[in-house]
């Protein structure tokens, strides 16, 4: 019977050992151009690879079906540029591999002399630490050279194993070359191997596998105290340490070295405690720089938790997640430090007080002003320390594409939070972010969202905490909702300290979208936001994502700037950058597995990029704006469906790999209309086609969405391209120029008359001396014809004139008085109202569109009083004239009593398209809040309106 994992602790000794001679050998000889800098700026070097190349050759062959997480990959090695790098990895590797076996080694390992690899095998052993790590089963974690800068430098570095069954460290084996056999020596023998197995104690040997020596950590006197630190400040916060040295009343020196070289110091009891605070918010520790060193220091009866103390995750993943900070000591010191961080960390919120800054700062001979300060310092309010979470965070609940940056790819794509007791939010955001401003939508409690811009650094969100209540949840929704080239490149997220992130539950119902620029928002005033997939996925109360940008194609062909289609584009990009930046390559497939939930179905609206321009007119508007180049890209109907290798019937094969299930909804494009109320459609009969095809091919889950009919003019070009405006300010142009021609009136325009009569019989008028046979009524005055040559004579003009006539039998008169024509010079004033509502009406600004349309109709309104005059005006000459004894009247109205007319309809037009023709209102109100909400009342109303 042997010992639980005594093989495995065989094998990786023997790893480790073969590691170590490597990468003592390679030191000695290392020249320059044998190291490379890593994508997170770290040292690599042909030691790191070759080590990792013999570490997992033999692991592969003790335990061939063991998962590795190692440090490194070869991708970088396998570039042909760097083949000097590799062939020197190769040789250096197959030294370790073929070296003598020695006392315990097996053959069958892949060890001893004839066990050279070629390239492409070790190649591909280096490839074997790439695994994900994960909860469940038997895994290694590699470090081949922990510590590489301290390697470089010739001073402490570890190659470091460890093994895990179901996220537990069950083995760990460290090699350190450098490091003094005996602590108090530094100047003796150097190279250990420490070695813990869980549960059967820790050991150190010496590297040639002998002299073993129990591990137990000593209890340590108060004034033994000391820390055991990272060399590199950038790995570890030497403040912090010094702080909490302080309160611990440590007054020996820290002493620094570089990798897991520490571990093994304080399992020796060369130190009392390890501490690693983080530096970076956005940094997680990786498990092969914890795990075996970990265990090495328990089984020497020590403890390692986070800074929190909490254990640390090893089953995440290949990092620590949310594990913040490390801290190790003996078991009987380890509480008290964990105390003395917490207290640390409060003394440094406090601190970030500004008085309290001052206070620290002021000498201590000004004894009365620091105790001035000391107490003012105290009695404030401690300054909110924040809560930080990192992109990572499991409780962060994605949507929509974001890469590898992490930043949002799509319009519409970001992330929701729940939020327990939340009073202030702010984005911390990366070099990847869109500058100098990104708009970001932002909702609390599923309301109306709101924009923000956001840019690269830290950004708080303006929330409104007068209403906080604790323990309430918020639950917080942000996207990007610019429609081309905004990035959000999220690196963490702060939160008020007591402010507790829980899980997001998502919607059951989750719709993904596909589409172009109508599905990507462009021109809106917000963008996706308020572009149709979005408000359909608001309405219907679903997790949503928009896969849409403007001019995107099916085919894979260059359309508008963007050089791949959306047969291409919904499945690959690339990891960091925007098409506009030059690393822009469409290599990197997304990962659809982070879809949760996955889509309940997929909606898909393309077709009008592509589509020949014969199938689609050019549309008026882009004729007025000469939008020469948007006519279609001439993809044939036939290629559009069939017979090119990127079309839509190979689209959706594609996308049936990933959706396996869900339905597909085929809308039809919504067609082109026309302001003449026709609507050009495109593809005609294709859809219908595609769909028979798909079917035909066993395909039963797919739909056709038939939208012929639901869009008309004034739903697309009110507001995309201001067609809108323009026919508003059309009818009130009209309604103006015939206001003012109305207006001038007679005697300049002698047609221009409200009423007019005709005399059969030759009659005088007070006004007149000869007898007349006609008279027209002006706005400012009255003309006569002469009944003997027809010549006109007019009345001056003047505000409310009069004018009377004689019978020619009798003495009897007819007078209009001026109280019947003052009225008519409400004409004018209507017109001046016009004339602003039209200079208003240009505007596309929501406030001054309404203002425009409320002008509107109180220059209808002043129009219709006019025209009340007129006929007042008109009905009294017709009943006046009429009844004269002996007189042959006939009273007609006049072409301004027409003009007036039509005005005044034009203006109602005209305020009615501003009031109520517009898409942006109806969808604004469309976007309205979808309670969906857990949690009870929501406690945060909105965001403060301050931007
Ligand atoms: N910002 C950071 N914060 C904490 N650790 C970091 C870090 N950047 C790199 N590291 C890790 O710190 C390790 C070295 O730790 P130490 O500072 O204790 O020697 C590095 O291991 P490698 O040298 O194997 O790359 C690397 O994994
Ligand atoms: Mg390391």
């Amino acid at each position: 019977m042997s010992l639980k994992y005594a093989l495995e602790k065989e094998v990786a000794v023997a790893a480790v050992l073969r590691a170590c001679k490597l990468t003592s050998s390679v030191f000695n000889k290392l020249v320059k151009g044998e190291q490379l800098t890593k994508g997170d700026k770290s040292p690599v070097t042909v030691g790191d690879y070759a080590a990792q190349a013999v570490v997992n050759t033999i692991l592969a062959n003790a335990f061939p079906d063991d998962k590795v997480v190692g440090e490194e990959d070869s991708s970088d090695l396998r570039l042909e540029t760097n083949s000097d790098l590799r062939n020197r990895v190769v040789e250096l590797a197959n030294q370790a591999l073929t070296d003598d076996l020695t006392l315990g080694d097996n053959v069958q390992w892949g060890i001893g002399p004839g066990s050279e690899r070629t390239s492409g095998e070790l190649m591909n052993a280096i490839d074997r630490g790439n695994h994900e790590g994960g909860k469940v089963g038997r895994l290694w974690t590699l470090d081949p050279i922990d510590g590489t800068k301290g390697f470089l430098r010739g001073e402490q570095y570890a190659v470091c194993l460890a093994f895990l069954v179901d996220s537990k460290v069950q083995v760990g084996v460290i090699g350190c070359p450098n490091l003094p056999v005996v602590a108090t020596n530094p100047d003796g023998r150097r190279g250990c191997l420490l070695i813990a197995v869980r549960g059967q104690g820790a050991e150190q040997r010496s590297l040639d596998n002998s002299n073993p020596q129990r591990l137990a950590i000593p209890k340590f006197k108060d004034a033994d105290l000391n820390f055991l630190e990272s060399v590199d400040p950038g790995h570890s916060s030497h403040g912090f340490n010094e702080r909490v040295a302080r309160i611990l009343n440590v007054s020996r020196e820290p002493t620094r070295m570089d990798s897991q070289a520490k571990y093994c110091a304080l399992a020796r009891g060369d130190g009392a405690i390890y501490l690693r605070m983080p530096v970076r918010a956005d940094y997680e520790e990786k498990i092969w720089d914890h795990a075996a060193g970990c265990l090495i220091v328990e089984e020497a009866g020590g403890l390692v938790t986070d800074s929190c103390g909490e254990a640390l995750k090893f089953g995440l993943g290949r990092t620590l997640g949310q594990n913040f900070g490390v801290v190790g000591a003996g078991k009987d010191l380890h509480s008290k430090v964990i105390e003395a961080i917490k207290r640390a960390k409060q003394e440094e919120a406090a601190e970030n007080q500004p008085v309290c800054l001052l206070w620290s700062s002021v000498r201590f001979d000004m004894l009365v002003v620091k105790s001035i300060l000391l107490l003012s310092c105290l009695m404030l309010p401690k300054a909110q320390a924040e809560k930080i979470v990192r992109n990572t965070d499991p409780q962060i609940y994605y949507h929509g594409r974001w890469d590898k940056s992490p930043g949002t790819w799509w319009a519409g794509t970001g992330f929701k939070l729940n939020v327990q007791n939340l009073r202030t939010l702010a984005l911390n955001l990366g070099p990847h972010t869109t500058s100098p401003t990104v708009p970001i939508g932002v909702s609390l409690d599923y309301e109306a969202f709101v924009t923000v811009n956001i840019s690269a650094g830290n950004n708080v969100l303006p929330l409104d905490s007068s209403e906080s209540s604790e323990k309430k949840n918020t639950v917080v929704r942000i996207n990007s909702w610019g429609w081309q080239n905004n990035r959000v490149n999220l690196e963490s997220i702060a939160l008020n300290a007591d402010a507790k992130l829980l899980p997001y539950t998502p919607s059951r119902l989750t719709l993904q979208f596909i589409g172009d620029s109508l599905s990507a928002g462009q021109y809106l005033p917000q963008g996706v936001d308020q572009a149709w997939p979005f408000l359909v996925g608001e309405a219907f109360k679903a997790e949503h994502v928009v896969v849409a940008q403007p001019g995107i194609a099916l085919t894979d062909i260059v359309s508008y700037g963007n050089p791949r289609g959306m047969s291409v584009q919904f499945f690959k990009t690339e990891d960091s950058g925007y098409y506009y930046s030059t690393d822009h390559n469409y290599t990197t497939p997304w990962d659809f597995s982070r879809d949760v939930p996955s889509p309940s179905a997929v909606i898909l609206h393309l077709g009008y990029i592509v589509s020949t321009s014969e199938d689609r007119p050019v549309h008026y508007l882009q004729s007025q704006l000469n939008r020469a180049n948007d006519n279609g890209q001439n993809v044939p109907a036939d290629t559009f469906v069939q017979a090119s290798t990127l079309n839509y019937l190979v689209f959706l094969g594609h996308l049936r790999k990933i959706y396996r299930t869900q339905p597909l909804l085929i809308l039809t494009p919504w067609g082109w209309p026309q302001p003449d109320g026709t609507v050009g459609y495109y593809y005609q009969g294709k859809y219908e086609e595609i769909l028979n095809l798909w079917k035909a091919a066993g395909d039963h889950s797919t739909y056709l969405v038939n939208t012929t009919g639901w869009v008309t003019y004034d739903d697309i070009f009110h507001d995309l391209y201001g067609a809108g405006v323009l026919k508003n300010s059309a009818k009130s142009l009209c309604a103006l120029v015939l206001l003012i021609i109305v207006s001038i009136s007679l005697p300049s325009f002698s047609a221009m008359d409200v009423a007019r009569t005709h005399f059969g019989t030759e009659i005088l008028s007070d006004n007149e001396d000869d007898a007349i046979s006609q008279l027209r009524f002006g706005i400012w005055s009255v003309c006569f014809y002469r009944a003997s040559d027809g010549d006109r004579f007019c009345s001056p003009r003047h505000h409310g004139y009069a004018v009377s006539i004689q019978s020619p039998t009798s003495s009897d008169t007819a007078t209009v008085g001026s109280s019947w024509t003052r009225g008519l010079a409400i004409h004018p004033v209507a017109a001046a109202i016009t004339f602003f509502a039209l200079l208003f009406s240009f505007s596309t600004h929501v406030t001054i569109t309404l203002v425009a349309s409320l002008l509107s109709f109180l220059a209808a309104l002043l129009t219709l009083i006019a025209f009340a005059c007129d006929i007042a005006l008109f009905a009294f000459a017709k009943h006046k004239f009429g009844d004269l004894d002996g007189v042959d009247a006939d009273t007609d109205t006049g072409p301004a009593f027409w003009l007036t007319f039509v005005s005044f309809f034009l203006l109602c037009f005209a305020g009615c398209t501003v009031c109520f023709g517009r898409r942006r209102a109806r969808m604004n109100n469309a976007s309205s809040s979808y309670p969906m909400t857990t949690s009870s009342t929501p406690f945060w109303k909105r965001l403060r309106r301050i931007y």
